[in-house]
């Protein structure tokens, strides 16, 4: 099978990447995430996976494989929740996601000889949640480094009430959405084999 290259320094992508059989080396991007005055959050997290992949591809210059890049945006009220830079903002964070629905935009850009990029949208319900609950959260140390101060994929998941789309988008690979690429792109995989 092809490799590609991997443009993330994140755990979770590098797992989910395993986990739908994609033989991948890492790279990690180092882009400016600051979002453009008045830019839309599907716009923000395209723009963002484009430009880590890209970042990556040109420092490698002709290498041949591929390179995915991935970002993930906790979107509530039109505005775009990063990680948090600390306490005070993951718990002011999680204030804002409590006891209502949020959407979590992740977009996966792969780029070779073209460039493509698709976008998941998912709707996330949080229950309430109390302010013990808020600290008690931040002191398990899930929340820092995590768009939105959570994790779906830990201990953060108590608080999702219902998770309508990709539950593998919200960790910060749509995996659905990642194979499309890959097919499209000519890269088979595992689970592909019996394609035509
Ligand atoms: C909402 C949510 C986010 N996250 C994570 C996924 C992403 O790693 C992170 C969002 O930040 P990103 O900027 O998308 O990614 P990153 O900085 O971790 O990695 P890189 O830029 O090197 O690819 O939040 C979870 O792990 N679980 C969740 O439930």
């Amino acid at each position: 099978m092809e490799k590609i290259i991997l443009a993330s320094a994140s755990p979770r992508r590098q797992e989910l990447l395993h986990q739908i059989g994609v033989q991948f080396d890492q790279q990690v991007a180092e882009i400016d995430e600051t979002p453009r005055e008045n830019e839309p959050p599907e716009a923000y997290v395209t723009r963002l996976a484009v430009e880590k992949a890209r970042a990556v591809k040109a420092r490698l210059g002709d290498d041949e494989a591929p390179v995915l890049g991935a970002d993930t945006a906790v979107v509530v009220d039109e505005e775009i929740l990063g990680k948090p830079r600390d306490e005070a903002h993951a718990a002011a964070m999680l204030r804002q996601l409590s006891g209502r629905e949020h959407r979590v935009l992740s977009a996966v850009a792969l780029v070779g000889r073209h460039e493509a990029c698709r976008v998941s949208e998912s709707r996330v319900w949080f229950r309430t949640l109390s302010e013990d609950e808020i600290a008690a959260y931040w002191r398990s140390g899930e929340p820092a480094g995590k768009a939105g101060g959570y994790a779906v994929q830990g201990m953060g998941a108590i608080f999702i009430e219902q998770l309508q789309g990709s539950h593998s988008g919200v960790m910060g690979l749509p995996v659905f959405e990642t194979a499309q690429l890959l097919q499209e792109f000519g890269i088979r995989l595992p689970g592909n084999r019996y394609d035509s």
